[in-house]
Protein backbone atom coordinates (compact mmCIF):
# COMPACT_ATOMS: atom_id res chain seq x y z
CA UNK A 1 0.00 0.00 0.00
CA UNK A 2 1.17 3.18 -1.06
CA UNK A 3 0.49 7.08 0.67
CA UNK A 4 -1.99 8.42 -1.73
CA UNK A 5 -3.93 11.97 -1.21
CA UNK A 6 -6.85 10.43 -1.52
CA UNK A 7 -6.92 8.06 1.45
CA UNK A 8 -7.88 11.21 3.27
CA UNK A 9 -10.23 12.48 0.20
CA UNK A 10 -13.69 11.30 3.07
CA UNK A 11 -12.65 12.94 5.80
CA UNK A 12 -11.62 16.20 3.64
CA UNK A 13 -15.05 16.12 1.75
CA UNK A 14 -16.57 16.75 5.22
CA UNK A 15 -14.49 20.20 5.31
CA UNK A 16 -14.62 20.69 9.15
CA UNK A 17 -13.45 23.74 10.76
CA UNK A 18 -12.12 21.91 13.22
CA UNK A 19 -10.90 18.10 13.95
CA UNK A 20 -13.07 15.57 13.60
CA UNK A 21 -14.93 13.80 16.74
CA UNK A 22 -16.51 10.58 17.56
CA UNK A 23 -17.58 10.28 20.65
CA UNK A 24 -20.36 8.57 22.98
CA UNK A 25 -20.59 6.09 25.63
CA UNK A 26 -18.11 3.03 26.02
CA UNK A 27 -21.25 0.76 25.86
CA UNK A 28 -24.88 1.56 24.32
CA UNK A 29 -26.76 0.25 27.80
CA UNK A 30 -29.99 1.38 27.36
CA UNK A 31 -31.98 2.71 24.64
CA UNK A 32 -33.00 6.07 27.23
CA UNK A 33 -29.13 6.11 27.98
CA UNK A 34 -28.19 6.52 24.20
CA UNK A 35 -30.50 8.54 23.21
CA UNK A 36 -30.09 11.08 26.16
CA UNK A 37 -26.19 11.42 25.25
CA UNK A 38 -26.82 11.78 21.86
CA UNK A 39 -29.04 14.58 22.42
CA UNK A 40 -26.58 15.77 24.77
CA UNK A 41 -24.03 15.42 21.83
CA UNK A 42 -26.82 16.94 19.03
CA UNK A 43 -25.84 20.13 18.55
CA UNK A 44 -22.17 20.62 19.47
CA UNK A 45 -18.95 19.53 17.24
CA UNK A 46 -19.47 15.80 17.87
CA UNK A 47 -19.60 14.42 13.95
CA UNK A 48 -20.01 10.43 14.80
CA UNK A 49 -21.82 9.17 17.46
CA UNK A 50 -19.65 5.86 18.55
CA UNK A 51 -21.38 3.25 21.32
CA UNK A 52 -20.31 -0.47 21.38
CA UNK A 53 -22.65 -3.06 20.98
CA UNK A 54 -20.17 -5.87 21.29
CA UNK A 55 -17.72 -5.29 24.62
CA UNK A 56 -14.77 -7.30 24.20
CA UNK A 57 -13.53 -7.68 27.67
CA UNK A 58 -10.57 -9.09 29.07
CA UNK A 59 -11.98 -11.26 31.72
CA UNK A 60 -15.59 -13.33 31.15
CA UNK A 61 -18.38 -12.14 33.68
CA UNK A 62 -18.33 -8.34 32.86
CA UNK A 63 -21.00 -6.69 30.83
CA UNK A 64 -20.56 -7.98 27.25
CA UNK A 65 -22.49 -5.10 25.74
CA UNK A 66 -26.26 -5.21 24.68
CA UNK A 67 -26.11 -6.91 21.26
CA UNK A 68 -27.78 -6.30 18.09
CA UNK A 69 -30.73 -4.34 19.94
CA UNK A 70 -28.57 -1.81 20.46
CA UNK A 71 -28.29 -1.31 16.31
CA UNK A 72 -31.95 -0.50 16.15
CA UNK A 73 -31.06 2.85 19.44
CA UNK A 74 -28.26 4.08 17.12
CA UNK A 75 -30.54 3.94 14.12
CA UNK A 76 -32.97 6.35 16.08
CA UNK A 77 -29.84 8.28 17.03
CA UNK A 78 -29.23 9.21 13.17
CA UNK A 79 -32.89 9.66 12.68
CA UNK A 80 -33.85 12.01 15.47
CA UNK A 81 -30.45 13.61 16.13
CA UNK A 82 -28.76 13.60 12.93
CA UNK A 83 -25.37 12.43 14.12
CA UNK A 84 -23.43 10.05 12.41
CA UNK A 85 -22.95 7.01 13.91
CA UNK A 86 -20.19 4.07 14.50
CA UNK A 87 -19.35 1.11 16.93
CA UNK A 88 -17.18 -1.50 16.91
CA UNK A 89 -16.91 -5.11 14.82
CA UNK A 90 -15.01 -8.41 15.66
CA UNK A 91 -16.57 -10.58 13.24
CA UNK A 92 -18.75 -11.13 9.93
CA UNK A 93 -21.65 -11.82 11.99
CA UNK A 94 -21.43 -7.88 13.67
CA UNK A 95 -20.66 -6.85 10.29
CA UNK A 96 -24.01 -8.32 8.82
CA UNK A 97 -25.68 -6.42 11.20
CA UNK A 98 -23.77 -3.58 11.39
CA UNK A 99 -24.28 -3.20 8.23
CA UNK A 100 -28.08 -3.95 7.74
CA UNK A 101 -28.60 -1.21 10.19
CA UNK A 102 -26.89 1.24 8.40
CA UNK A 103 -23.89 2.22 10.59
CA UNK A 104 -21.86 4.70 8.93
CA UNK A 105 -18.32 3.98 10.62
CA UNK A 106 -16.81 0.49 12.21
CA UNK A 107 -13.87 -0.11 14.11
CA UNK A 108 -11.43 -2.78 14.44
CA UNK A 109 -10.65 -2.94 18.25
CA UNK A 110 -7.35 -3.67 19.32
CA UNK A 111 -7.72 -7.01 20.31
CA UNK A 112 -9.09 -8.00 16.96
CA UNK A 113 -5.73 -5.81 14.85
CA UNK A 114 -3.14 -8.41 16.15
CA UNK A 115 -5.31 -11.68 14.72
CA UNK A 116 -4.32 -11.18 10.98
CA UNK A 117 -7.16 -14.36 10.36
CA UNK A 118 -9.77 -12.00 12.19
CA UNK A 119 -8.69 -8.75 10.21
CA UNK A 120 -9.10 -11.21 6.74
CA UNK A 121 -12.51 -12.12 8.16
CA UNK A 122 -13.91 -9.04 8.81
CA UNK A 123 -11.88 -7.13 5.45
CA UNK A 124 -13.64 -10.08 3.53
CA UNK A 125 -17.37 -9.32 4.92
CA UNK A 126 -16.55 -5.35 4.31
CA UNK A 127 -15.47 -6.23 1.02
CA UNK A 128 -16.39 -2.71 -1.46
CA UNK A 129 -18.14 -1.28 1.37
CA UNK A 130 -18.73 2.64 1.25
CA UNK A 131 -18.73 2.67 5.56
CA UNK A 132 -15.63 4.64 7.15
CA UNK A 133 -13.71 1.89 8.80
CA UNK A 134 -10.96 2.67 11.34
CA UNK A 135 -8.64 0.39 12.87
CA UNK A 136 -7.25 0.78 16.51
CA UNK A 137 -3.42 0.15 16.70
CA UNK A 138 -2.78 -3.40 18.19
CA UNK A 139 -2.35 -3.89 21.64
CA UNK A 140 1.19 -4.42 21.38
CA UNK A 141 3.27 -1.48 19.65
CA UNK A 142 4.09 -3.66 16.73
CA UNK A 143 3.74 -0.99 13.24
CA UNK A 144 3.84 -3.73 10.79
CA UNK A 145 0.67 -5.48 12.23
CA UNK A 146 -1.33 -2.52 12.30
CA UNK A 147 -0.36 -1.25 9.08
CA UNK A 148 -0.87 -4.79 7.63
CA UNK A 149 -4.35 -4.45 8.90
CA UNK A 150 -5.06 -1.60 7.05
CA UNK A 151 -3.71 -3.02 3.85
CA UNK A 152 -5.96 -5.78 4.55
CA UNK A 153 -9.15 -3.44 4.71
CA UNK A 154 -7.35 -1.54 1.50
CA UNK A 155 -6.98 -4.52 -0.52
CA UNK A 156 -10.56 -5.23 0.16
CA UNK A 157 -11.63 -2.17 -1.64
CA UNK A 158 -12.43 0.08 1.36
CA UNK A 159 -11.66 3.47 0.39
CA UNK A 160 -12.75 5.42 3.71
CA UNK A 161 -9.60 4.19 5.73
CA UNK A 162 -8.21 5.66 9.12
CA UNK A 163 -6.36 4.77 12.14
CA UNK A 164 -7.25 4.77 16.00
CA UNK A 165 -4.07 5.37 18.13
CA UNK A 166 -5.49 4.12 21.43
CA UNK A 167 -1.85 2.77 22.99
CA UNK A 168 -0.15 0.08 23.79
CA UNK A 169 -0.46 -2.40 26.61
CA UNK A 170 2.07 -3.21 29.25
CA UNK A 171 3.16 -5.38 31.73
CA UNK A 172 4.87 -2.55 33.91
CA UNK A 173 1.84 -0.35 35.83
CA UNK A 174 2.34 3.57 34.75
CA UNK A 175 0.13 6.54 34.89
CA UNK A 176 -1.80 5.19 31.63
CA UNK A 177 -3.97 2.92 30.98
CA UNK A 178 -2.33 1.85 27.84
CA UNK A 179 0.88 3.86 26.85
CA UNK A 180 1.05 6.50 24.17
CA UNK A 181 4.55 5.49 22.47
CA UNK A 182 3.61 8.71 20.58
CA UNK A 183 6.91 7.78 18.72
CA UNK A 184 4.75 4.77 16.81
CA UNK A 185 1.73 7.24 15.84
CA UNK A 186 5.00 9.66 14.33
CA UNK A 187 6.49 6.73 12.22
CA UNK A 188 3.01 5.93 11.18
CA UNK A 189 2.02 9.91 9.92
CA UNK A 190 6.10 9.81 8.41
CA UNK A 191 4.59 6.86 6.24
CA UNK A 192 1.24 7.57 5.68
CA UNK A 193 0.91 11.29 6.23
CA UNK A 194 -2.52 11.02 4.32
CA UNK A 195 -3.96 8.49 6.10
CA UNK A 196 -6.83 10.13 8.62
CA UNK A 197 -4.85 9.47 12.36
CA UNK A 198 -7.51 9.85 15.36
CA UNK A 199 -6.53 9.78 18.85
CA UNK A 200 -8.16 7.89 21.85
CA UNK A 201 -7.39 9.58 24.86
CA UNK A 202 -10.20 7.52 26.77
CA UNK A 203 -7.97 4.10 26.32
CA UNK A 204 -4.91 5.24 26.65
CA UNK A 205 -5.49 7.33 29.66
CA UNK A 206 -7.82 5.26 31.64
CA UNK A 207 -8.56 7.87 33.98
CA UNK A 208 -11.08 11.08 33.05
CA UNK A 209 -8.61 14.02 34.22
CA UNK A 210 -6.44 12.75 32.12
CA UNK A 211 -8.22 12.89 28.54
CA UNK A 212 -7.85 16.83 27.96
CA UNK A 213 -4.01 16.69 28.34
CA UNK A 214 -3.58 13.14 26.22
CA UNK A 215 -6.02 14.92 23.39
CA UNK A 216 -4.32 18.31 23.24
CA UNK A 217 -1.03 16.17 22.82
CA UNK A 218 -2.91 14.33 20.01
CA UNK A 219 -3.41 17.54 18.13
CA UNK A 220 -0.05 19.48 18.60
CA UNK A 221 1.15 16.18 16.80
CA UNK A 222 -1.26 16.71 13.56
CA UNK A 223 -3.67 14.43 14.81
CA UNK A 224 -6.78 14.47 12.62
CA UNK A 225 -9.42 13.62 14.81
CA UNK A 226 -10.28 12.79 18.46
CA UNK A 227 -12.76 9.44 19.71
CA UNK A 228 -13.72 10.81 23.32
CA UNK A 229 -16.10 8.20 25.78
CA UNK A 230 -18.77 10.05 26.63
CA UNK A 231 -21.41 9.04 28.99
CA UNK A 232 -24.32 10.69 30.87
CA UNK A 233 -23.14 9.47 34.30
CA UNK A 234 -19.90 8.40 34.01
CA UNK A 235 -19.53 6.73 37.25
CA UNK A 236 -22.18 4.72 37.39
CA UNK A 237 -21.75 3.85 33.15
CA UNK A 238 -21.69 -0.05 32.95
CA UNK A 239 -17.92 -0.84 31.50
CA UNK A 240 -14.77 1.77 31.62
CA UNK A 241 -15.87 4.23 34.18
CA UNK A 242 -13.27 5.85 34.85
CA UNK A 243 -12.17 6.99 31.80
CA UNK A 244 -15.96 8.43 30.25
CA UNK A 245 -16.47 12.46 30.77
CA UNK A 246 -19.70 13.86 30.40
CA UNK A 247 -21.54 15.68 27.60
CA UNK A 248 -20.79 19.02 29.39
CA UNK A 249 -17.13 18.46 30.11
CA UNK A 250 -16.84 17.54 26.24
CA UNK A 251 -17.67 20.60 24.98
CA UNK A 252 -15.48 22.09 27.57
CA UNK A 253 -12.78 20.10 26.07
CA UNK A 254 -13.52 21.41 22.00
CA UNK A 255 -13.77 24.90 23.22
CA UNK A 256 -10.39 24.68 25.52
CA UNK A 257 -7.90 22.50 22.82
CA UNK A 258 -6.12 24.33 20.90
CA UNK A 259 -5.46 23.23 16.72
CA UNK A 260 -2.87 24.26 15.67
CA UNK A 261 -1.67 24.82 12.12
CA UNK A 262 0.46 22.28 10.13
CA UNK A 263 3.07 24.92 8.94
CA UNK A 264 3.03 29.14 8.26
CA UNK A 265 3.46 30.79 4.96
CA UNK A 266 4.54 33.92 6.43
CA UNK A 267 8.12 34.90 5.39
CA UNK A 268 8.89 35.89 9.16
CA UNK A 269 7.95 32.27 10.07
CA UNK A 270 10.13 31.22 6.98
CA UNK A 271 12.84 33.05 8.06
CA UNK A 272 13.45 32.12 11.99
CA UNK A 273 12.63 28.62 10.96
CA UNK A 274 15.19 28.02 8.61
CA UNK A 275 17.46 29.36 11.10
CA UNK A 276 16.75 27.44 14.12
CA UNK A 277 16.30 24.08 11.67
CA UNK A 278 20.37 25.39 10.69
CA UNK A 279 21.35 25.08 14.17
CA UNK A 280 19.47 21.42 14.72
CA UNK A 281 21.68 20.50 11.50
CA UNK A 282 24.98 21.42 12.64
CA UNK A 283 23.74 19.65 16.55
CA UNK A 284 22.88 16.57 14.67
CA UNK A 285 25.99 15.80 12.51
CA UNK A 286 27.89 16.53 15.90
CA UNK A 287 26.07 14.16 17.63
CA UNK A 288 26.30 11.49 14.66
CA UNK A 289 30.23 12.35 15.02
CA UNK A 290 30.31 12.08 19.03
CA UNK A 291 28.69 8.74 18.70
CA UNK A 292 30.93 7.63 15.64
CA UNK A 293 34.12 8.20 18.27
CA UNK A 294 32.23 6.30 21.47
CA UNK A 295 31.50 3.23 19.40
CA UNK A 296 35.16 3.69 18.11
CA UNK A 297 36.66 3.48 21.81
CA UNK A 298 34.35 0.33 22.49
CA UNK A 299 35.88 -1.55 19.26
CA UNK A 300 39.04 -0.93 21.02
CA UNK A 301 37.64 -2.33 24.45
CA UNK A 302 36.37 -5.09 22.65
CA UNK A 303 40.10 -5.85 20.98
CA UNK A 304 41.50 -5.49 24.65
CA UNK A 305 38.49 -8.15 26.17
CA UNK A 306 38.97 -10.59 23.08
CA UNK A 307 43.04 -10.38 23.95
CA UNK A 308 42.27 -11.07 27.47
CA UNK A 309 38.80 -12.89 27.12
CA UNK A 310 36.78 -10.98 29.07
CA UNK A 311 33.13 -10.74 28.52
CA UNK A 312 31.48 -7.93 26.60
CA UNK A 313 28.71 -7.10 29.17
CA UNK A 314 29.76 -5.48 32.17
CA UNK A 315 26.86 -4.41 34.38
CA UNK A 316 28.64 -2.70 36.93
CA UNK A 317 30.32 -0.19 34.81
CA UNK A 318 27.02 0.49 32.75
CA UNK A 319 25.02 0.82 35.62
CA UNK A 320 27.67 3.38 36.80
CA UNK A 321 27.26 5.73 33.57
CA UNK A 322 23.68 4.96 33.49
CA UNK A 323 23.00 7.02 37.07
CA UNK A 324 26.04 9.65 35.95
CA UNK A 325 24.29 10.55 32.70
CA UNK A 326 20.62 10.30 34.43
CA UNK A 327 22.10 13.11 36.80
CA UNK A 328 23.81 14.94 34.52
CA UNK A 329 20.76 15.13 31.78
CA UNK A 330 19.03 16.40 35.09
CA UNK A 331 21.32 19.04 34.91
CA UNK A 332 20.49 20.09 30.99
CA UNK A 333 16.13 19.28 31.16
CA UNK A 334 16.78 16.15 30.03
CA UNK A 335 14.30 13.46 31.64
CA UNK A 336 15.33 10.39 33.22
CA UNK A 337 13.13 8.79 30.46
CA UNK A 338 14.89 10.26 27.45
CA UNK A 339 18.45 9.73 28.73
CA UNK A 340 17.58 5.98 29.72
CA UNK A 341 16.30 5.12 26.23
CA UNK A 342 19.19 6.84 24.42
CA UNK A 343 21.63 4.93 26.44
CA UNK A 344 20.30 1.78 26.21
CA UNK A 345 20.42 2.19 22.61
CA UNK A 346 24.21 3.25 22.73
CA UNK A 347 25.17 0.72 24.78
CA UNK A 348 23.59 -1.60 22.71
CA UNK A 349 25.13 -0.71 19.76
CA UNK A 350 28.18 -0.73 21.97
CA UNK A 351 27.67 -4.55 22.68
CA UNK A 352 27.08 -5.34 18.95
CA UNK A 353 30.16 -3.56 17.94
CA UNK A 354 32.11 -5.71 20.10
CA UNK A 355 29.97 -9.15 19.66
CA UNK A 356 31.72 -8.33 16.06
CA UNK A 357 35.35 -8.30 16.96
CA UNK A 358 35.15 -10.79 19.61
CA UNK A 359 33.48 -13.19 17.11
CA UNK A 360 35.96 -12.55 14.23
CA UNK A 361 38.32 -15.08 13.23
O1 LIG B 1 33.32 -0.61 29.87
C1 LIG B 1 33.24 -1.63 29.18
O2 LIG B 1 33.65 -2.74 29.56
C2 LIG B 1 32.70 -1.55 27.82
O3 LIG B 1 32.71 -2.52 27.10
C3 LIG B 1 31.99 -0.31 27.37
C4 LIG B 1 30.52 -0.36 27.56
C5 LIG B 1 30.00 1.02 27.03
O4 LIG B 1 29.62 1.10 25.85
O5 LIG B 1 30.02 1.97 27.78
C6 LIG B 1 29.94 -1.48 26.78
C7 LIG B 1 29.56 -2.65 27.34
C8 LIG B 1 29.58 -2.91 28.77
O6 LIG B 1 28.45 -3.58 29.21
C9 LIG B 1 29.83 -1.68 29.55
C10 LIG B 1 30.19 -0.50 28.98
Amino acid sequence: MENTKELRTWLDDMSLPHPLVIAGPCSAETEEQVMRIAHDLKDTDVNFYRAGIWKPRTRPGNFEGVGAIGLNWLKRVKEETGLKTATEVANKAHVDLALEADIDMLWIGARSTVSPFIVQEIADALEGTDKVVLIKNPVNPDLALWLGAVERFYQAGIKKLGVIHRGFSTYEKTKYRNIPEWQMAIELQTRFPDLPLINDPSHITGKRDMVFDVAQTALDLNFDGLMVETHWDPDNAWSDAAQQVTPERLVQMMEDWKIRKVTDEEAEYNKEITQLRAQIDVVDNQLIDILGKRMKVSDQIGTLKKKRNVAVLQTNRWNAILGNMILEGEQRGLSEEFVLRMFKAIHQESINHQKKIIHKV
